[in-house]
């Protein structure tokens, strides 16, 4: 038992810090107010006193519970008179078997409760005097809650301590903490326990855009363009492709031909329009997607015809996949001499990419984009794909849609691209952009152009925003102007408030509550591994994990270090990292760090694996490992006849902290290991001493101390996985 204050004492056993020290006083225990600290002896001598009264309490209590759960009983004088009764000749006996002093401050604390009550409920003339000190607050009879509750904020809401709340939880066969949040089953179970009526109170939340879409009737929608992200391993020609597509279909004549780069652009082939988005690679079409934008349509998959598959291409096939978007192949670089398509195919069919020729669905077409070369096909193709998937939209009503790129422009202020993905835009429109607000004042279309509208999956650039918002922020035009100022206000509180409390993803350690809340049926995992063997091996196993009502799914595997995109696929999908034999590289550490994303390292194949399944099946406990802070040398040995032996000592290495464990070492055989009694320098508690300093030391249970003995200090410190 370590030391506290006199206040932590009280509050951790529902006593007023008066009263405790009031007794202490008594007891002539050098204590001034409520900060005084208390050693672990008068701690014992407290619970001595105090922990016996509390059982005394909780049966008094528990005859009282019953009295407020059924209200009739209150206005049942018999009834209440017999409990009267009873709580008072409970109390008499007990304090019967304390002695006088015991009683002095008995008394007096259940005064102060007396008038605590009395304030609160002016109800304490129905009650017996003897049993005021018991009786807590009150249960009530309905409670009301809207979103969710954590056990503690449900306990406060009852009048209960959280304990309690845990307790019938657990033999509901829920185990839970404080701070977990509870379903809304479990708080109407835990109420009807106590006779409690609860209500859940919806409360729109006002600053959901969603809320604010209105519904379009099939018949108002009318086909849209395809959005389509260009992606693929490095230097596979992902830019030169989308510039090649740029400079042969951007209308010429336009803008004098030049081409605006706003993030996004737009190209027509046989009349029709197709946008790209101008920001190639997967990173940039998942940061997106992890906040909660889906923007693309289509993915083409570019790889070069002379390099084949590669680490990246296998990524941006599993970001593709994970976001549900179809894919066409681009095999590129088809003018070069080691150009081989058909390598490049027989590698994509271990992805699932099978070409149709081969009796698969995927569509290849092979290009040279340096050439502008299958240029027009690969359109055609994209056309072709986006009739399959039947893209429409309204462009009658309300624009909303997705950030594709903001920034802070000196001359014009926020500067955003955007893209509409529903209705049309227009200038002068009210405008929720994320967590910012405006009117539409100018709007530019990609080939430079000022354009009063844009209709459905038209990327343009828009001033007038009050301040920038974020590429992947969502946005929705408001007919009424003071509307849209609103929401944007509230959203921005929001956003403050959100930042606050901490974003949580996935991670083993609370997976087994997520399964058993039935929140999650699949768990995503990411592997990397050193060797490709391995990550197989790792995969297959992993697989084979069976638990009830589980599912695993490796939703992507490579070789090589974790990389960020690898913790931004994590982020958006709600996945697990495994790494094996390999680290998250830097920018990966800074990515884990911001997205909360649980990131595994292991070296051991099946360690990997136990872990999951061990986590799967909820049991996974925190790991500790032992560190020794510090030694400290015996020299002198005082024998006080209450505490035992003090032990003089003199800190010769690190420190000596009092919640540490200790070792006592003599000629180098450890004698002893326990814990610290007390730690004083002089006459004072503290919490620590550290090198250099003098200290007086008592080990708990243990006395055989001598001079020349050497004390080392060792904490348990739990194992950080990453
Ligand atoms: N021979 C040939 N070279 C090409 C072709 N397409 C691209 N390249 C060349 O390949 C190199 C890489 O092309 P990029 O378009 O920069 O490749 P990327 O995929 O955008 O690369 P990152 O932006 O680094 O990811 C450049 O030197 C291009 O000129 C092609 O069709 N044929």
């Amino acid at each position: 038992m370590s030391k506290m204050r006199v206040y932590e004492y009280a509050k951790q056993n529902n006593l007023s810090s008066k009263a405790v020290v009031a007794f202490l006083k008594e007891k002539d225990v050098d204590v001034t107010n409520h900060m005084s600290t208390i050693s672990p002896n008068t701690i014992a001598m407290l619970d001595k006193k105090y922990k016996a009264q509390k059982q005394d309490k909780k049966e008094a209590g528990d005859a009282n519970q019953t009295k407020t759960k059924k209200p009739k009983q209150h206005v049942n004088p018999s009834n209440s008179n017999h409990s009267q009764q009873n709580n008072m000749k409970q109390n008499k006996s007990n304090n019967q078997h304390k002695s006088n002093t015991q009683h002095k401050p008995n008394k007096q604390q259940q005064k102060t409760h007396g008038k605590q009550i009395k304030g609160k409920k002016g109800k304490s003339n129905t009650k017996a005097p003897a049993n005021q000190q018991t009786v807590k607050k009150e249960t009530p009879k309905a409670i009301k809650y809207h979103g969710t509750l954590t056990v503690s904020e449900l306990a406060d809401k009852l009048n209960k301590d959280a304990s309690e709340i845990i307790k019938k939880l657990m033999f509901l066969g829920v185990m839970a903490t404080k701070n977990q949040d509870l379903d809304d089953d479990s708080i109407e179970l835990i109420c009807a326990e106590f006779d409690v009526e609860v209500e859940k109170e919806i409360i729109l939340e006002d600053t959901d855009l969603d809320k604010y879409i209105s519904e379009d009737k099939p018949e108002d929608l009318v086909e849209r363009p395809a959005v389509v992200t260009i992606m693929g391993h490095v230097d596979h020609g992902k830019t030169t492709l989308l510039d090649s597509i740029r400079h042969t279909k951007v209308t010429a004549g336009e803008a004098g031909g030049i081409t605006q780069h706003i993030g996004a652009y737009q190209v027509e082939n046989d009349g029709k329009k197709i946008t790209f988005l101008d920001t190639p690679g997967h990173a940039a079409f998942t940061s997106m997607r992890s906040r909660g934008a889906q923007v693309t349509d289509v993915a083409i998959l570019v790889v070069a015809a002379d390099d084949g598959v590669m680490p990246q291409t296998v990524e941006a096939i599993n970001h593709a996949k994970a976001a549900e978007v179809p894919i066409i192949v681009a095999v590129n670089k088809m003018d070069k001499e080691a150009a081989n398509p058909n390598r490049v195919m027989q590698e994509l069919t271990e992805y699932e990419l099978v070409p149709e020729d081969w009796g698969g669905d995927t569509i290849f077409v092979n290009l040279s984009a340096i050439k502008g070369e299958g240029i027009d096909e690969l359109l055609e193709m994209i056309v072709l794909v986006s009739e399959v998937e039947e893209l429409k939209a309204n462009p009658n009503n309300n624009a909303f849609g997705t950030v594709i790129d903001a920034q802070l422009d000196k001359g014009r202020g926020s500067v955003a691209t955007l893209l509409v993905q529903n209705g049309t835009l227009h200038v002068g429109d009210s405008i929720v952009v994320g967590n910012t607000h405006g009117r539409v004042r100018a709007m530019v279309n990609d080939v430079g152009q000022r354009v009063t509208e844009a209709g459905p999956s038209t990327p343009v650039e828009i001033t007038g925003l009050n301040e920038v918002p974020e590429a992947g922020d969502q946005f929705l035009v408001f007919k009424d102007e003071k509307k849209a100022r609103q929401i944007g206000e509230a959203r921005q509180q929001k956003k403050i408030q959100e930042s606050r409390s901490e974003q949580t993803k996935v991670s083993l350690d609370d997976l087994f509550e997520q399964i058993k809340q039935g929140e999650m049926k699949e768990i995503n995992i990411i592997i990397k591994a050193d060797v490709q063997g391995s990550a197989e091996a790792l995969a297959s196993s992993l697989r084979k994990i069976e638990v009830e009502g589980v599912n695993i799914k490796i939703i992507h595997s490579g070789v090589g270090a974790i990389t960020e995109s690898d913790v931004i696929l994590a982020a958006a999908s709600n996945a697990i990292v495994i790494g094996f034999n390999v680290r998250p590289d830097a920018n990966a550490k800074k990515a884990i760090d911001r997205e909360k994303v649980d990131v595994r390292l292991h070296r051991v194949i099946y360690k990997a694996i136990e872990e999951v399944e061990a986590a799967m099946k909820g049991l996974l406990d925190p790991e500790y490992e032992e560190k020794v802070i510090g030694q400290a040398e015996v020299r002198e040995i005082f024998k006080v006849s209450k505490i035992g032996t003090i032990a003089g000592s003199y800190v010769t290495d690190g420190k000596i902290t009092r919640d540490a464990g200790v070792r006592l070492i003599r000629d180098g055989v450890v004698l002893f290991e326990g814990e610290i009694e007390a730690l004083k320098r002089f006459k004072d508690d503290v919490k620590e001493v550290a090198q250099n300093y003098e200290c007086g030391i008592t080990i708990k249970n243990f006395n055989d101390i001598k001079e020349g003995d050497i004390i080392e200090a060792f904490i348990m410190e739990e194992i950080k996985r990453v």
